[in-house]
């Protein structure tokens, strides 16, 4: 059975006091109503420490939203894998396309950063996913392979057993815009297709393949009963407790 995962990913909002706000109520939500979901919040780097200790890890995992590609060195801002593991956190989202996109991230240094996070016994959660015009030339199966495959042919085969991936239309994030339920299995049944035809049976079975794009408090039912879709990559919403506990709680 794949893990069922619902991840918030804060980006740059919130504050000192909104952020161990927001963090103990969902833990106080999680521990009275134990769903079905295991809950990952992603805050700005400057609160992981707090907030691991804020929240019970039997409730809610912390993750980094980045992780360098270096190991440890004059890389001015990075925060290394190593650095991350020593604070006591086992999840970091990788290439998010805002990433992709403001930071220049390509392929070969997503590679490089899920190798520092597989190091250290982090699960990354891999993000892909293709750009509006990609879709409408109808290139997104290729888009999202090669990213795939860009990222993963470079690991170790035994590290693959903690990988999350999450696909990421670029044209559904922040937009409103959803990819319908039926867009969003296609691709996730071909994401699976991939990782079986490359890497075997076991990693397309056992890898949670997660939703993001304009997921919210409406649509999360349908988007999470698709049989590939093993839960969600939230941002806007996982800042607003009552959207993102019906979020949670429709990941059955
Ligand atoms: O980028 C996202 C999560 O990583 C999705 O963001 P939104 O849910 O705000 O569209």
């Amino acid at each position: 059975m794949r893990d069922r995962i619902v991840a918030g990913n804060w980006k740059m909002n919130l504050n000192y006091e909104e952020a161990i706000h927001l963090a103990t109520n969902l833990n106080a939500w999680v521990a009275d109503n134990q769903p079905i979901a295991q809950v990952i919040i992603a805050p700005p780097s400057i609160y992981l420490q707090t907030l691991l200790e804020a929240v019970d890890e039997q409730y809610i995992k912390v993750s980094s939203q980045d992780i360098s590609a270096h190991e440890k060195g004059a890389y001015t801002g990075d925060i290394s894998a190593e650095q991350l593991d020593s604070i006591g956190l086992d999840f970091a989202i990788i290439g998010h396309s805002e990433r992709r996109e403001y930071q220049g991230e390509t392929d070969i240094i997503i590679a490089e950063k899920l190798k520092q996070a597989f190091k250290y016994q982090i699960n990354p959660i891999l993000c892909v996913g293709e750009k509006l015009e990609e879709r409408e030339a109808e290139k997104h199966f290729d888009v999202v392979k090669t990213q795939l495959l860009d990222a993963l042919v470079a690991q170790k085969p035994e590290d693959l057993s903690r990988l999350i991936i999450a696909y990421e239309p670029v044209w559904a994030i922040g937009t409103g815009k959803t990819a319908t339920p039926e867009q969003a299995q296609e691709i996730h049944a071909f994401i699976r297709k991939v990782l079986n035809d490359e890497f075997g049976v076991e990693v397309a079975n056992d890898t949670s393949v997660l939703y993001g794009g304009s997921v919210n408090a409406q649509n999360a039912d349908e988007i999470f009963a698709q049989p590939d879709i093993d839960g969600g990559l939230v941002g806007g919403a996982s800042l607003k407790y009552d959207d993102f506990v019906q979020i949670i709680a429709a990941c059955k």
